[in-house]
């Protein structure tokens, strides 16, 4: 279990995370949701170890890893911008992290991922030769090979559109299962967080609103944020597109 207590970060006298405190259980699924500039990469990179916390802990599997470096945590990240490397072909760059932990994945671990994560007609491309959704999914392939205890994506799915979007929600839900790994993942998008997710971190201004499991948050919402920002979105999302099917019906 990953347990943060009481965790603040603050940016020149601007209080971005105050007072967060919450646990994550192995192999859970965990959205990290709330509008722009409410400390959701914030939060994530206090867990990845990027960024120092002001003040509070961070305990894995009972162990305190507040002031552990980040390369001694074992967590890894999906950065928003895929970050992979253009000179290498889609194999170079999955197995690239191997070169320097040799042993981590065996060969048939690593093409059980690539066909998990239908890469296999794409190993020989160049990296501008693919698609953001292919991108992606060899960014998660390359992270996953490394065997981290927790998987860390920044806003996974936000340049796909809906297809591909579906498919690599499904694909990370079953990594997740299949692998029993902890994932948390940091999205705008109250739709996303809801059908990815097991439980939905939402927060508002550098407070959790709300922590519960989807149906909880859409049945239960605790308060006016979650009502007027989260389920208002769905709202509008829903009644646009019944008015569509309203207007071909009319
Ligand atoms: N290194 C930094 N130095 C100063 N301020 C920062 C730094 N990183 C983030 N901030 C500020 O902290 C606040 C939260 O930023 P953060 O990136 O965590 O928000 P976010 O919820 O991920 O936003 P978005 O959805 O727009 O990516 C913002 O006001 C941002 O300007």
């Amino acid at each position: 279990m990953l347990e943060l207590k009481n965790i603040k970060k603050s940016y020149n006298g601007n209080v971005i995370l105050d007072d967060i405190s919450l646990d994550v259980e192995d192999g859970e699924i965990v959205s990290i949701l709330g509008p722009s500039g409410s400390g959701k990469t914030t939060l994530l990179n206090l867990i990845l170890g990027i960024t120092d916390i002001d003040s509070g802990r961070l305990i894995y599997h009972g162990e305190d890893l507040t002031d552990v470096p980040m390369e001694q945590r074992g967590f890894n990240i999906v950065f928003q911008d895929y970050a992979l490397f253009p000179n290498l072909n889609a194999y170079q760059n999955i197995i690239y992290g191997l070169k320097n932990k040799p042993g981590i994945s065996t060969k048939e671990e690593v093409d059980e991922l690539i066909d998990l994560l239908g890469l296999r007609e794409h190993l020989d491309k160049g990296i501008a030769q693919l698609s953001g959704g292919q991108k992606q999914r060899v960014a998660i392939a390359r992270t996953m090979v490394m065997k981290p205890k927790i998987l860390l994506l920044d806003e996974p799915l936000s340049a796909l559109d809906g297809v591909i979007k579906e498919s690599i929600k499904d694909r990370i839900k079953t990594i997740a299962k299949e692998f029993h790994l902890t994932t948390i993942i940091v999205t705008h998008d109250p739709e996303e967080a809801l059908t990815l997710s097991d439980r939905v971190l939402i927060i508002n201004q550098g407070k959790i609103s709300q922590y519960a499991k989807p149906e909880e948050i859409i049945s239960r919402p605790d308060n006016s944020f979650i009502r007027e920002f989260i389920l208002n979105q769905l709202e509008i999302k829903r009644n646009n597109i019944f008015s569509l099917f309203h207007c071909q019906t009319a």
